[in-house]
């Protein structure tokens, strides 16, 4: 037996048949692990020698209190922020050698104003170098596979907010990243632009399977988005548990307001308000 969950309190358990090998070998499952991580502020410490070891390929949300430092995680993992101290390998491979984007909370300042939606979205591909025709051919392949209704030869701010962030989300993909960051995406959109970016955010990750490092403050939105919930413990921060969301894709009304769903929420916040407590 394998428990599916990695802290103290399992919510199931996976059977595992020792008996019966698969009859093809499992690819290798490449992972990111992060060892040693290191950060303080003035001398108030965030982290101090953290670890972790999560499967790539796969939505990973990070959940925790006010304050514990789940923005500062990405931006050190994304290579944003120096560490103090510690090492970051995707697949045994270090940051510089990784494809990585990073959609920010606040898109209202993440587009360039002066640029039209389009040429927004070209840009990190200028910044690459390459010719306007591969650039061109690049862009129109990822407008058709999320086939996005936004007039994209207007400017930033003639658009809704989602709309922005949809720009945003495709810039971040334009160059094909195997990691995509998330930090706190939707938190300034209303409501039904929320659900509605919840959509397309999974019909991305269930086309694409790269991995994915959400910040959420909603627990609904990570459970929602992700294979796994990172529930992270107050400062000095450690991992209080990696919680398997056993949910499946897509993630539908039906899915999200099942008993299951619940049970996870439930479990969850237990961890989460006896971490708050401590
Ligand atoms: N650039 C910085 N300079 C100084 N202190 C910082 C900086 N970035 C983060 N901090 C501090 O580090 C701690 C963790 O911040 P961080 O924003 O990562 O937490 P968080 O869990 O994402 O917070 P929240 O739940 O409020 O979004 C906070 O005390 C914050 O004030």
């Amino acid at each position: 037996m394998l428990t599916a969950l990695h802290g103290s309190q399992p919510l199931r358990e996976v059977a595992t048949d020792a008996a019966a090998p698969p009859a093809v070998a499992p690819a290798r499952q490449p992972w990111l692990t992060v060892r040693g991580l290191s950060k303080a502020f003035d001398g108030a410490v965030v982290y101090d020698g953290f670890d972790i070891a999560l499967p790539m390929g796969q939505s990973i949300a990070v959940f925790g209190p006010n304050g514990c430092g789940k923005s500062t995680f990405i931006n050190l993992i994304s290579g944003l922020m120096p560490m103090d101290a510690g090492e970051v390998l995707y697949d045994g491979q270090g940051i510089a050698d990784t494809r990585i984007s990073y959609v920010f909370q606040n898109y209202r300042d993440a587009l360039f104003p002066w640029r039209r939606a389009i040429t927004n979205i070209h840009y990190p591909l200028e910044v690459l170098g390459l010719p306007r025709r591969e650039r061109e051919r690049r862009v129109e392949a990822l407008l058709a596979e999320f086939a996005v209704s936004i007039d994209l030869k207007t400017y930033p701010y003639k658009l809704s907010g989602g709309q922005q962030q949809t720009v945003s989300i495709l810039r971040a993909l334009v160059t094909d990243p195997e990691v995509l960051f998330l930090d706190e995406p939707f938190s300034a959109l209303d409501y039904e632009m929320t659900i509605f970016m919840r959509e397309q955010l999974q019909r991305i990750f269930m086309t694409s399977r790269r991995t994915v490092l959400l910040v959420s403050h909603d627990l609904d939105e990570a459970i929602q988005l992700a294979d796994k919930v990172v529930l992270l413990t107050k400062r000095p921060t450690r991992v209080a548990e990696i919680v398997d969301i056993d949910l499946p894709w897509p993630r539908t009304l039906d899915v999200t307001t099942s008993e299951r769903f619940v049970a996870l929420k439930r479990h969850c916040l237990d961890r989460f308000t006896a971490e708050v407590r401590r």
